[in-house]
């Protein structure tokens, strides 16, 4: 039996860094969302873990056993021959291998019964929000994941000027590490508009640090404030990769057809947030 997946690219559309563990891991505040872009994958049950990459961004992903895939199968302790089809940059605050592993664990954690190890979080402090797959407020360090039901969708357009940005860099220029969290309640049941103004009045703190590694960052979201009926620009996660949100489908479509023939070397999708 074959099972086919998608492995969503994840974007916070919030990020407030509220404190910092003994250990160096930071507390976060997020509402994390999911877009209808990601990688692909196919699992197969087979006595022994095979793992086969394609597909157009595969290049710099790990084949070894260092691969968030294989690692997911470990954990769970199950073997599965495993394509996968990378569409989603790497090292780009979208979650790409975070997703791959969420993804993973959660079909082999329904084929073979076996719960999963913390939900994941030991591959990854987004693993376990990617092991969701839905929007939600993602506390602690990521192990915290509270499912918000009542998100308008949104329509955005992700850009990544395809520099790879590490995580652990961005947190470690960081000068603040303790900031307000966001307000108790996350307004449930606004339209987009609003939910789309009440977004511009939170923060995502890593943007100081990580223009401060990657320039490139500022001029992401200069690209996109540029851009027609951009409503809020931002980034997602780590960076470098930001998001723009747009009144509708066609103008985020248009957006991302003009950004795409401005840069024509940029990664660059139109897309649904939910
Ligand atoms: C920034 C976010 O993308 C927001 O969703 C995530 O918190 C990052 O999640 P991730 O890529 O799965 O991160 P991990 O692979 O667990 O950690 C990479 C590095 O980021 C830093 N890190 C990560 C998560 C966290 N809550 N505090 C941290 O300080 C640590 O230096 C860690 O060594
Ligand atoms: N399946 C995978 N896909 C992509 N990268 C992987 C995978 N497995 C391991 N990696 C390694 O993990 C590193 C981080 O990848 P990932 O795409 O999850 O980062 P990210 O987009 O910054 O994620 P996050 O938003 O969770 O911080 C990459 O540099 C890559 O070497």
């Amino acid at each position: 039996m074959t099972v086919e997946a998608f492995a969503p690219a994840k974007v916070n559309l919030t990020l407030h860094v509220t404190g910092r563990r003994d250990d160096g891991y930071h507390l976060l505040d997020s509402i994390v969302v999911f877009a209808d872009v990601g990688d692909r994958l196919r699992i197969t049950p087979t006595p022994k873990t095979i793992l086969r990459i394609s597909g157009p961004l595969s290049q710099g992903v790990p084949t070894d056993d260092s691969n968030l895939v294989i690692r997911a199968a470990n954990l769970i302790g199950a073997t599965a021959e495993i394509e996968l089809e990378k569409h989603l940059p790497n090292a780009a605050g979208i979650g790409g291998g975070s997703s791959d592993a969420g993804t993973i664990l959660r079909v082999l954690r329904d084929m073979t019964g076996t719960p999963v190890p913390d939900n994941g979080l030991s591959l990854g402090a987004d693993v376990p929000v990617c092991m969701h797959a839905k929007a939600a407020r993602m506390r602690g360090i990521g192990e915290d994941v509270l499912p918000l039901d009542h998100l308008p969708t949104l329509n955005a357009v992700l850009v990544n000027s395809m520099v790879a940005l590490p995580t652990g860099p961005v947190f470690g220029n960081l000068e603040m590490k303790e900031n307000p969290p966001m307000p108790d309640a996350i307004p449930a049941n606004l339209d987009a508009p609003a939910f789309v103004d009440w977004l511009g009045q939170m923060r995502n703190d890593l943007e100081v640090p990580a223009i401060t590694v990657e320039p490139a960052v500022t001029a992401t979201l200069n690209a996109l404030n540029a851009t027609q009926d951009c409503l809020l620009s931002r980034m997602s996660g780590s960076g470098a990769t930001c998001f723009g949100l747009y009144p509708d489908a066609t103008t985020a479509k248009n957006a991302a057809a003009r950004l795409q023939s401005n840069y024509p070397n940029w990664w660059i999708r139109s897309t649904r947030l939910s």
